[in-house]
């Protein structure tokens, strides 16, 4: 059963080559269409996009009633399984408190003596949440169990909603390897990466991440970061950097020169680091995540600047329980736009095509496409900012979802 939405405003395909004859140069990446219609077909493909006056027959028909279409937002980066809650640091960080990673013990204690079946339940929620507000892909990453039986089991709850998990042992130093460091470096890079590849095409990961930064005892420095990295590598798996969020390091450096798909955070960069991403361009994605500056109150990275230089750069939520529990792409949009200097056009771009090519997925509304969809209540993408707050959209559901 193939059916036609119909009473498209605007429609963002992310496909520059269909960006209508009124559109604006400033924005023809959006490939807006105005007074646009799709068909989808049975099976959740998209089988034809273009202005409603050209619109093919279809089994179905749904009247949007005028409202603005967009790809539904790819959220690149979200840890969201965890159990317990960590609001009382949120609230000491708001009155001075600096965030060190410290936490995320917190969090780790509270995940370990949770059941599957919790995990399962705070993670579909989450989900749930994320849908609500328009986004209909995420990656999900582990690391608030590094032991190898709580990083193989949040990684399976992760893989029960998405196909974009990401194994995050290197997180953080847990407590009782304190006293050393290599030791758990070893686990990561061993037992616990061989069991998250142990099924090869079945593997519970997809990509492999470290948190690199020096600026946190907790953390890893860049030997420990390329350790970690070059063995994902070479076990097959895609590579994420949690980089250069704290203070100046070697995240983004060590990301550009190892070819992760990501490099996340990005808030302190030096001319070298940008003159890196630039160089990466179509390789490398620099994932900014501002909501973690509003959460932590810290400085926003220089967006504009990433974007001027020619960096290729996403926005994700990185909904987690201690720098961002928030999961809200529609918020990052808003603080793109607002704080770090990205036009409206620009943030959405970021939060959709972008982050979709560093998932290694291609997100324009185009035919042989999935329809993932999200519709506004709004004429235009402009109310994603403009209305910042609003619940004005959400994932379009499809009889296939
Ligand atoms: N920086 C490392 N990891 C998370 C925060 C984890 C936590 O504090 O629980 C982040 O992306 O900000
Ligand atoms: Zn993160």
């Amino acid at each position: 059963m193939s059916l036609l939405l119909t009473g498209i405003s605007e429609l963002t395909t992310n496909d520059p080559a269909r960006a209508d004859c009124h559109a604006d140069p400033g924005d023809s990446f959006l490939g807006i269409v105005r007074d646009a219609a799709v068909v989808v077909s049975g099976d959740g493909t998209i089988e034809w996009v273009g202005p409603a006056g050209r619109a093919p027959q279809a089994d179905e028909r749904r009247d949007l009633g005028g409202r603005a279409v967009i790809p539904g937002f790819v959220d690149s980066h979200s840890h969201l399984v965890f159990a317990g809650d960590r609001s009382a640091e949120f609230a000491a960080r708001m009155t001075g408190t600096p965030y060190d990673g410290g936490g995320i013990a917190v969090s780790v204690a509270a995940t370990r003596a949770a059941s599957d079946d919790e995990l399962r339940r705070l993670v579909a929620g989450r989900v749930a949440e994320m849908r609500a507000q328009g986004t209909t892909t995420v990656e999900i990453k582990s690391g608030y169990g590094l032991t190898l039986e709580d990083e193989l089991r949040s990684l399976r709850v992760a893989r029960e909603v998405t196909p974009h998990t990401t194994f995050l042992g290197a997180h953080v130093v847990p407590r009782e390897y304190a006293s050393d460091r290599a030791a758990y470096v070893d686990l990561v890079t061993g037992p616990m990466l061989e069991a998250v590849v142990a099924d090869g095409a079945t593997a519970l990961a997809e990509s492999i991440d470290v948190f690199c930064e020096p600026h946190s005892a907790h953390a890893f420095d860049g030997d420990e970061a390329r350790t970690v990295l070059e063995a994902g590598r070479a076990a097959g798996l895609a590579l994420r950097v949690h980089g250069n969020q704290l203070g100046h390091g070697p995240g983004v450096q060590l990301a550009c020169e190892l070819g992760a798909r990501s490099v996340d955070h990005c808030t302190f960069l030096g001319d070298d680091d940008v003159d890196a991403l630039a160089a990466a361009r179509g390789t490398t994605v620099a994932t900014l995540l501002p909501g973690v500056e509003f959460s932590t109150r810290s400085p926003y990275p220089d967006a504009r600047r990433l974007l001027d230089a020619g960096v290729d750069v996403a926005l994700a939520s990185d909904c987690n329980p201690g720098t961002c529990y928030s999961s809200s792409i529609p918020f990052a949009i808003a603080l793109a736009v607002r704080e770090m200097g990205l036009t409206p056009a620009e943030a959405l771009h970021a939060a959709t095509a972008v982050s979709a090519r560093s998932l290694g997925l291609d997100r324009r509304v185009a035919p042989g496409q999935p329809a993932e969809l999200a519709v506004l209540d709004a004429p235009t993408h402009l109310h994603l900012a403009y209305r910042a707050g609003v619940p004005i959209v959400r994932a379009l559901n499809l009889p296939h979802s």
